[in-house]
């Protein structure tokens, strides 16, 4: 089996191709290719921080010679093609990864296999190949010095630790994140590095004896065996060794003869019994077409259109299974897609689970903050609401004031932002500490842990809040999360995980306390994501603080309560409305296949329904009203803005009048925006968008 890390990634013409991950893979940035291309490099960049191999190319068929370190490389392969869809349902537990195990003889071709029906899923994002052979039992000393004489059996059912790869396997299905050892076939051991690996939607775990352990059976969606004639691994197993694992044809045949055909014939071979399917080592092209076909059709089913199911789902019989069961969220993240009046029957009927200064334990510290505004705003116990005073009034006119200039929308930003992330550092786990004071005097005060903090930015608008965080904690490490909204359906799609290493690791991201920062809760979507990924990591749901400076009152925020209820959610400034809207969108043509989408998406009827979705308008309010957008930044857009209302108006028209050009190519998309909101605030902040 080829060693080396590699991913795989649409060519131009869209045909998929593989291709070794180096940092210097990354394309430059606002490309249309760079958000799909630098999510890849994320994660194998996440690899090379842990993996020093990750920093070489591995090609296939190279010498050992001119690439001494291939050995040593793991064999963990990550696709991220694409954003990765919701993978949890509506009250936040995730939903498996599909998991596949593809067992047979050594260079029987199981790795090769894997690869293929890899390359035969373009349109699932976030794949993982994960090989059995990063989990063999650490030898002792003596049985080390045998292997290295050929005297040790790497081809017995007891030579692997079964229950590391169960719990590898159980993680990455359950959607934890976990860290993957590094083999070296050539020191016959594990190497100190680890790959991190998080999120794929889809498993492949391969290995001699993966179908062996009854238990890990179980844990398989889809269980194939690789066949081969014993001479053709042979042949490839004596080329393989002495290219990539270090060896000379005699000790390749002694090992062989030894053990590994032994144990084929005793134990490898008897596991095809448990098999799905057989699939030949050779030829395989029709075998490996009919998995990939059956693997997208199970993919399908499970997919997650949340927003999907809570618009078909009448609000009455919402609000009976809410009130029947406390556990069960009656809303999606998405909320706001149902109509004003159904959204308002579903909460009335909901009683809060929790009450606002019972809920975690803490005797109300938030000088700061208004509970009763909170309450009259008709917020979620967990939200915690700054104290409407005339000077948060007064900077949250700046920010809603359309007109307000770049400078000042941004210094208002800070102030505010300063405002809300004093609140919430209020909440964090202060200890007592004894100080010796003038005089000689003891005194008990108060400290933090500075080390077990750190935030994580949504990007990019939680970004407007990281210099007030910075300001009250200099030293604290700061991480991101890409999660765009889809143009199609308006579901959030994550791109992107850069985590704080100490959140990477299970054992300090238990420990560890986190703000989680984004500038607006609309319909929540992009705040209940980036919960389940913190959640994944095991950071502790009541060590989460999402700090925000504007919510809509009758929007996602109730849904993150149902879900999350132990997050807690410190918010500046609440606004009434939220509405869906469709607007025009644009993409650039040299975005390959994602413009050529872009193309076939553009129908008349989606042109024509540009503007405001009439059958979304919220109560109280109509076009008139001073409208802002929000959305995630338009990446892939072309001029690196949304067109505002009135543009897109125009653009409608003139596309009906026949007077817009074919390039660039245009569509439309679904975006939420609070109203009367402050637009799109990472934009503003920056001053890189419409008002
Ligand atoms: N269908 C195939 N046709 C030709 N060569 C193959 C095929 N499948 C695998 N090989 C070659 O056989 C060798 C072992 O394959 P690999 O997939 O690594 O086996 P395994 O993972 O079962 O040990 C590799 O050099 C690979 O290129
Ligand atoms: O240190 C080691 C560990 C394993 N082997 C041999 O590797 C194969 C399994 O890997 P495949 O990629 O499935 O071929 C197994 O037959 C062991 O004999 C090794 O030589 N040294």
């Amino acid at each position: 089996m080829q060693a080396g890390k590699i991913v795989q990634r649409p060519s131009g013409n869209g045909t998929p191709i593989l291709q070794p991950v180096t940092p210097v893979d990354k394309p430059s940035e606002g490309s249309p290719h760079s958000i799909l291309a630098s999510a890849a490099a994320a994660v194998s960049l996440d690899h090379a921080q842990s993996s020093s191999s990750s920093t070489s190319a591995a090609s296939k068929g190279k010498p050992a010679t001119s690439n001494p370190t291939a050995s040593t490389r793991s064999k963990t392969i990550v696709l991220t093609d694409a954003g990765r869809a919701p993978w949890y349902n509506s009250v936040g537990e995730p939903v498996p990864a599909y998991v596949v195990g593809i067992a047979g003889g050594s260079a029987s071709g199981k790795t090769s296999v894997a690869r293929e029906i890899l390359k035969k899923l373009p349109n699932v994002p976030w794949v993982a190949i994960v090989s059995q052979d990063a989990y063999y039992k650490s030898l002792t000393p003596e049985q080390h010095k045998l292997a290295h004489q050929e005297q040790y059996d790497f081809d017995h059912p007891d030579a692997f630790d079964y229950d590391i790869l169960k719990q590898c396997i159980k993680d990455l299905r359950g959607g934890k994140s976990v860290e993957i050892p590094v083999y070296s076939f050539v020191q016959h051991q594990r190497t100190s590095e680890t790959n991190y690996l998080y999120g794929p939607a889809v498993l492949i775990v391969e290995g001699i004896f993966v179908l062996h352990d009854p238990e890990i059976r179980e844990l398989l969606d889809l269980k194939v065996y690789v066949q081969a004639d014993s001479d053709l691994m042979l042949a490839r197993r004596i080329k393989r060794d002495i290219v990539e694992r270090g060896r000379s044809v005699n000790s390749v045949l002694d090992q062989y003869l030894r053990y590994v055909k032994p144990a084929f014939d005793t134990f490898v071979s008897a596991t095809a019994r448990h098999a799905d399917m057989i699939v030949p080592g050779s030829h395989n092209e029709v075998a490996i077409e009919v998995i990939s076909q059956h693997m997208e059709k199970q993919l399908r089913n499970r997919s997650r259109k949340l927003r999907a199911e809570f618009y078909k789902t009448p609000a009455t019989q919402i609000a009976t299974s809410a009130a029947k069961d406390a556990h069960v969220a009656p809303m999606s993240p998405y909320e706001g897609l149902g109509s004003p009046n159904e959204r308002r029957t579903s909460f009335a009927n909901i009683k809060p689970s929790l009450k606002r200064d019972q809920s975690f334990g803490l005797s109300a510290p938030y000088s700061t903050s208004s509970t009763s505004a909170a309450d009259e705003a008709g917020l979620p116990p967990n939200v915690i609401l700054l104290a409407q005073t005339p000077q948060l009034q007064s900077l949250l006119t700046i920010l809603h004031d359309r007109s307000t200039p770049t400078s000042e929308f941004t210094f208002a930003c800070k102030r505010v932002g300063t405002l809300v992330v004093e609140l919430a550092t209020t909440l964090l786990p202060y200890k007592e500490k004894e100080v010796t004071i003038h005089g000689g005097r003891k005194h008990i005060g108060h400290e933090i842990n500075v080390s077990t903090l750190c935030s994580v930015s949504i990007l990019r608008s939680g970004a407007v809040l990281e210099p007030s965080l910075r300001r009250a904690f200099p030293a604290m490490s700061l991480g991101s999360l890409l999660i765009q909204s889809n143009e199609e359906d308006g579901e959030p799609h994550l791109y992107d995980v850069s985590l704080p290493s100490f959140i990477r690791r299970r054992e300090t991201a238990e420990k560890s306390w986190v703000f989680l920062l984004d500038a607006q809760i609309g319909t929540g979507a992009a705040a209940f994501m980036a919960i389940r990924v913190l959640l994944d990591h095991s950071v502790p749901e009541d060590q989460i603080i999402f700090v925000t400076l504007l919510a809509s009152s009758q929007g996602g925020i109730h849904a993150l309560n149902r879900a999350f209820p132990r997050v807690r959610i410190v918010v500046a400034g609440v606004d009434p409305g939220l509405q869906k809207l469709r607007i025009p969108w644009q993409t650039a043509t040299s975005s390959g296949a994602s413009a050529n989408k872009q193309d076939r998406d553009v129908s008349s009827e989606s042109l024509h329904n540009a503007a405001v979705d009439e059958d979304d308008l919220s109560p109280g309010f109509n076009r008139n009203d001073n409208l802002h957008m929000l959305a995630s930044p338009p990446l892939l857009s072309i001029d690196r803005r949304f067109v505002s209302n009135d543009e897109a108006k125009q653009r409608s028209q003139a596309q009906r009048q026949g007077s817009v050009g074919q390039s660039p190519a245009k569509g439309s998309r679904v975006v939420f925006a609070i109203t009367p909101g402050c637009g799109s605030i990472g934009d503003r902040f920056w001053g890189t968008g419409s008002r």
